[in-house]
């Protein structure tokens, strides 16, 4: 089974303006509210993929009773760990250009992380593990290396869709992919990348240092693809962005859903770029029409 872990999940409020007048009052063009979290979001691109998965995490209040509702409503199954302040609300803002307002996410007490660890313990060599997003302010950055530690116990595959200090400390513990964007990417090694070919030293050394997959996105600029054996670099499809809200996450389930079909890095890097640029270009997330849409402008080249 594929587990989705979104420690801090958020309700997403979406709202379009033509032009944003700071310190004046604004009227919205459009608004609308989505179930976010990159964890939550991973799980119902699967959804939409047909894969089946399961998502864990912490909720809390009515934002938390709107996701869980909504998860529900696309059969999506869930287990969250009940918390006792809301789950946080994240502002994105489409204007001229878009901007996110991301909260730092409710109190966890020490009970509510021990509920979550006894579920994680549950996982077996026959789990994948999906651990996306930021985490709650009030918890320590080593959250995510206490977790995948627990998975490395009982064999269970991880992926970690995350930045910072949360990324750096799995690194050592062998995750099966990671996905920083290229600005993630960057702040690892204390440098500024901007192209595809920048990125291959620095994805070269995350493989030494124990990393099995890493794909690097670079937004309209292309994606790469490094593990012990190859190096891929894609093109990106060219589109109208809508929302690139959720890109990254549509990537990570496009290529877990794949690589779970076809084992083929190369089939599911390929698919991955499609359904994260299909997300860009929609409202919301992709649907697999409009990923499966994109492919014949995905291509790929093998770098040495
Ligand atoms: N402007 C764009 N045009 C086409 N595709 C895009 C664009 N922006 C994002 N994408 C698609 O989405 C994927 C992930 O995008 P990006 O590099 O922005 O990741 P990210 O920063 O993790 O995304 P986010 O945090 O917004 O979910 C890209 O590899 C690409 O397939
Ligand atoms: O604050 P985090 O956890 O890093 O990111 C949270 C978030 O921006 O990521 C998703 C898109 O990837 C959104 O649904 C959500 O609001």
């Amino acid at each position: 089974m594929i587990y989705t872990l979104t420690l801090n999940p958020s309700l997403d409020y979406m709202i379009e303006l033509d032009q944003v007048a700071l310190g004046e009052l604004n009227r919205t063009n459009n608004e609308a509210k989505f179930p976010g979290g990159k964890g939550i979001n991973v799980s119902q691109v699967l959804k939409r993929l047909d894969v089946d998965s399961k998502a864990l995490g912490f909720l809390g209040g009515f934002t938390g009773d709107y996701i869980e509702g909504f998860l529900k409503s696309l059969d999506i199954q869930a287990e969250f760990v009940r918390i006792k302040e809301d789950t946080r609300i994240n502002v994105k803002l489409k204007s001229e250009t878009e901007t996110e307002i991301n909260a730092q996410g409710p109190s966890i007490t020490k009970e509510n992380y021990e509920a979550l660890k006894s579920k994680i313990r549950r996982l077996t060599s026959e789990d994948i593990l999906v651990l996306a997003g930021s985490i709650p302010a009030s918890m320590p950055d080593y959250t995510y290396e206490e977790l995948v530690k627990i998975c490395n116990e009982n064999g269970t595959k991880f992926v970690v869709d995350a930045e910072g200090d949360l990324l750096r400390k799995v690194i050592p513990l062998k995750p099966f992919l990671i996905k920083p964007n290229h600005h993630e990417l960057g702040d690892l090694f204390n440098t500024v990348i901007t192209t595809c070919e920048e990125v291959i030293p620095y994805g070269k050394e995350l493989i030494k240092q124990g990393v099995q997959n890493v794909i690097v996105s670079l937004a309209e600029k292309g994606a790469v693809l490094i593990n012990n054996e190859i190096t891929l670099i894609a093109t990106v499809p060219k589109g109208k962005v809508i929302s690139s809200v959720g890109a990254g996450d549509s990537l990570v389930a496009g290529f877990i859903a794949t690589y779970a079909r076809t084992k083929s890095i190369e089939e599911a890097f390929r698919f991955s770029v499609a359904a994260g640029s299909a997300t860009a270009f929609s409202i919301g997330l992709c649907t697999r029409e409009k990923a499966e849409g994109l492919l014949p402008q995905v291509t790929i080249k093998m770098q040495s």
